[in-house]
């Protein structure tokens, strides 16, 4: 009994707090930023649609949604920033972990090699991004205005399971593929001799930064299912600070 009750009042003085911390202006800029980017990731989707039921076929699809792609994908840098200024309760690594593999993912690998725009895992991850978003923002959304149906908060703690190594899969297989293009065309590439005396070669990033999803993933993942938790089953987790 005594340590439900200490349970309630730990529960009334945290969420006073984050009352407090939440202030309006930031509640309001929150809100704004997640209906504009549920509408933005919902655009994608019906574009997307739109594409494959008119010409029946994924390959143009990336070209044809490459724009809006990079502008949303882009603006979710934000998101570092919310936490970076403490507005959202999450992990400043956490976040800019995955803010800036998928911005890598966009700019450096998909958009700057042409040729491997119209793999079929091109389409996976960017399938599996756009339903991702849409019910993570979707999710936000409606938890700040206080009127979240259930369906959205099941969806947003259970479709990772399957969405995130779906996710994974297509973006290491896309840079996979990239590989013998960057290596034939020197791209990002600078050898030496040069004025600045110094080599890099893009090819081995891409390399390492494939492998550097081995220890990466496993922690987003987990992270994921702690919240799942905390979320779904009103666990009390005890994270560690960045
Ligand atoms: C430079 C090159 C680098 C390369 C490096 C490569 C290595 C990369 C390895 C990893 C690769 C990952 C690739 C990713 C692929 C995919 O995305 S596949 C698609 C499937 N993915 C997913 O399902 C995961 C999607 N991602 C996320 O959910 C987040 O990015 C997250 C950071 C992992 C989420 O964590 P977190 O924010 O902690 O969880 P939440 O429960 O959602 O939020 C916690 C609290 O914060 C509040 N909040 C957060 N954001 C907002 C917001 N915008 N607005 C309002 N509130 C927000 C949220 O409500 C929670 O609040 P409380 O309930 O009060 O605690």
């Amino acid at each position: 009994m005594a340590s439900s009750e200490e349970d309630g009042t730990v529960e009334e003085k945290e969420n006073n707090n984050k009352r407090r911390t939440k202030s309006a202006l930031a509640t309001a800029w929150l809100t704004f930023y997640n209906i504009a980017m549920t509408a933005g990731w919902l655009v994608l989707a019906i574009a997307m649609m739109r594409f494959y039921i008119q010409k029946g076929t994924t390959k143009g699809l990336y070209r044809s949604i490459a724009r809006t792609l990079k502008f949303f994908q882009t603006f979710a840098l934000v998101e570092v920033g919310h936490c970076a200024i403490g507005i959202v309760r999450t992990s400043v690594i956490v976040t800019g972990v995955q803010v800036c593999s998928r911005i890598f993912m966009v700019w450096f690998v998909t958009n700057s090699i042409r040729q491997i725009q119209s793999e079929e895992s091109v389409i996976l991850f960017l399938v599996v991004w756009t339903m991702t978003e849409i019910t993570r923002y979707s999710y936000y959304t409606f938890n700040l205005l206080h009127h979240l149906p259930y369906f959205i908060k099941w969806a947003r703690y259970n479709l990772f399971i399957v969405l995130y190594p779906l996710g994974v899969i297509g973006e290491l297989m896309t840079i996979y593929a990239a590989l013998p293009f960057v290596r034939r065309s020197g791209m990002y590439s600078m050898r030496l001799p040069n004025k600045y005396n110094v080599s890099f070669d893009y090819y081995y990033c891409l390399i390492i930064v494939m492998l550097s999803y081995i220890p990466l993933f496993p922690q987003l993942f987990f992270h994921m299912l702690r919240q799942r938790r905390r979320v779904l089953h009103g666990e009390v987790i005890v994270e560690k600070d960045d």
